[in-house]
């Protein structure tokens, strides 16, 4: 794949939410029955068909990064958030503090170097500035779907909204363990895919006067929307 051109995606989210089965369904269209504990980060690839059934159609190779969420790896996590290109925000839906905690993990993505640190100590999460300023693709997703009922999933959505319109995202909810998840055609598949194009246009791609796309002529491996400095 070495010829292929490559987006670094990091998959973040609280330890135990399904970060590792969901990113071995995405890369391997497999439920992955048995996923150990990740510690740091571990990277598995997938191959994407950019605007796939158009004459723009290229392949691009994503890079999933898959960030260990355990708390005692918070102070190291940094060196795996530069570049970033586009950011996966996972969430269990049996645990609402794992979708509170999200603000959480975007202020840590963007304030790698402890900046904006609240009273407690946390660091704080403006949404704004996240958006405006770094203009990464973010996706939210939503895990063990089979372990609620709808009932359930509604009163969930509505917060799940609210971290995905904050960060204008679009949001799936799935069950990793079902490889019909992600079935080519549906929704969800498809919401996923246009978010692939769209982390690829981010960092492949400009807009010429007229609006029409067009490769950028030099893209630096470094370059995600933001410094991240
Ligand atoms: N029922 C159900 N279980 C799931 C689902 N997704 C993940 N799990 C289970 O949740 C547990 C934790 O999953 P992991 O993928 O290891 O979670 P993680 O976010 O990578 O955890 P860390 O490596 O600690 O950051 C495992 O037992 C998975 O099998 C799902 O959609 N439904």
């Amino acid at each position: 794949m070495s010829d292929i051109d490559k987006v670094r995606i990091i998959v973040v989210g609280d330890s135990g939410v399904g970060k590792t089965s969901l990113v071995h369904l995405i890369a391997n269209n497999e439920a992955l029955t048995s996923p150990g504990w990740t510690i740091g980060c571990a990277v598995e690839v997938k191959l994407h068909e950019y605007k796939e059934g158009t004459p723009s159609q290229c392949a691009y190779c994503i890079e999933l990064w898959d960030i260990g969420g355990s708390i005692s790896h918070k102070n190291t996590r940094g060196v795996f958030y530069n570049p970033v290109h586009g950011i996966i925000l996972v969430y269990d839906l049996t645990n609402r503090k794992s979708h509170e905690n999200l603000q959480q993990w975007i202020a840590e993505i963007l304030n790698k170097e402890g900046k904006d640190v609240g009273k407690g100590g946390e660091l704080e999460f403006d949404p704004e500035q996240f958006l405006g300023y770094t203009q990464i693709p973010i996706l939210v997703i939503a895990t063990k779907a089979d372990m609620v009922d709808d009932t359930q999933k509604k009163k969930s959505n509505k917060k799940i909204l609210s971290i995905a319109e904050q960060c204008g995202a679009e949001e799936i909810c799935l069950n990793c363990h079902d490889p019909k998840s992600l079935a080519a055609g549906l929704s969800d598949s498809v919401k996923l895919s246009r978010f692939f194009d769209k982390v690829i246009e981010k960092k492949f791609y400009t807009r010429d006067t007229g609006g029409i796309l067009e490769k950028r002529k030099y893209t630096s491996p470094y370059f995600s929307g933001f410094d991240n400095k």
